[in-house]
């Protein structure tokens, strides 16, 4: 019993250590515009005035603590009305799908209207900001031939390969630290899954060396770095749904296509913040992206002081054990929900 206690307590320091460590890359991040996340105030209204200066954000009323049993999960700090948004998050790394390559921006996954360059590539970007903002890990991703990469992650149906890409060509021109994700909680791989991971890793960085980069530049990019980013990914990644952003007849058109081969997602992101709101099949709160990769966090109802924020990681309307499969297999732990529990 003494022992268990102790064990427990040691998990929990070692757990606080590693929330101290996540503080401070934190305060380091949010100085770097790309891979700036940021949060904003509650209300819809000053949420709103806010995502327009984020400098000026107010904190949201959460916080990121241990929880019982599911590591480090977002507390609220004060009631939370139904319906409330929360707070909003930048992506760290996002990435369109290979199938929406060339109907959304290539920075912030907006369905176009209007493209504004780079056509020759099957590449654009909805807004001057948003060139500019993918300006420089562009050119370093233009020097590179990813055929084999691309071709690899197609026939074998991977998407999370393009975010470590992405993620590598932003580390190697220097808009991102290497150690942006490390904060994040890893998946446990299997070993054919990492010995998959290094076939990729092989294949990057030899697109890497192909190009003009020089050693220096891709140091970082060792096989541990590579698997250690995927690990990441894997748990971390949202798949994004755009709520809005429909414009015409032939957007609608398209989204109904999608929605028929079953690919209604216009690509993949990695956040911060929103990386620590555990799962629940009975969520309180989502998330939700209107017309571009920046995530809403919103109340789904009431919520109490003290209470945990919950997140639902799958398809909700699935049957228990679907559902147990999927989180077991997918992000590696059972759920003790109270839906569950209920066999719901
Ligand atoms: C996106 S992370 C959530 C934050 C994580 N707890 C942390 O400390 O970073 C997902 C991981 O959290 C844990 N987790 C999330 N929801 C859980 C739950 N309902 N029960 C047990 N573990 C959970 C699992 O290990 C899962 O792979």
């Amino acid at each position: 019993m003494l022992l268990a206690v102790v064990r427990e307590t040691c998990d929990k320091m070692f757990q606080l250590v590693r929330y101290g460590r996540w503080l401070k890359n934190l305060k380091k991040s949010q100085s770097n515009l790309l891979l700036g996340f940021y949060i904003s105030s509650t209300t819809t209204t000053t949420a709103a005035r806010n995502e327009s200066n984020p400098s000026r954000s107010s904190p949201p009323p959460i916080r990121v603590s241990l929880t019982e049993s599911a590591g480090r999960g977002v507390f609220a700090t004060r009631a939370i009305g139904a319906g409330e948004l929360i707070h909003t998050a930048k992506p760290i790394v996002s990435h369109p799908s290979l199938s929406s390559t060339t109907s959304v921006c290539y920075l912030c996954l907006k369905s176009f209207r209007n493209r504004i360059t780079s056509e020759a590539q099957g590449v654009s970007f909805c807004s001057q900001e948003c060139e500019e903002q993918s300006k420089v890990f562009y050119e370093v991703e233009k020097q590179a031939d990813w055929s084999a990469y691309r071709e690899y992650c197609c026939t074998q149906g991977l998407k999370y390969p393009l975010l470590a890409k992405r993620l590598a060509c932003m580390v190697t021109c220097g808009v991102a630290n290497a150690e942006s994700l490390d904060i994040l909680q890893p998946a446990i791989l299997s070993p054919e899954m990492i010995l998959q991971m290094e076939k990729e890793f092989t294949l990057l960085r030899s697109a890497f060396e192909e190009a003009n980069v020089t050693d220096e530049q891709m140091a970082f990019l060792t096989k541990q770095w590579y698997v250690g980013v995927l690990a990441r990914i894997r748990i971390n990644a949202f798949r994004i749904e755009l709520a809005g952003g429909l414009y015409d007849y032939q957007d609608l058109l398209s989204s109904a296509a999608a929605l028929v081969e079953a690919e209604a997602a216009v690509g993949n992101a990695v956040y911060m913040l929103p990386s620590f709101y555990n799962h629940d099949c009975d969520p309180n709160a989502h998330i939700v992206w209107i017309e571009n990769s920046d995530a809403r966090v919103k109340a789904l109802r009431d919520i109490e002081a003290g209470e945990e924020l919950r997140i639902c990681y799958i398809d909700a309307s699935m049957d228990h054990d679907a559902r147990q499969t999927l989180l077991y297999e997918g992000f590696g732990f059972r759920c003790h929900c109270l839906r569950c529990l209920s066999g719901d």
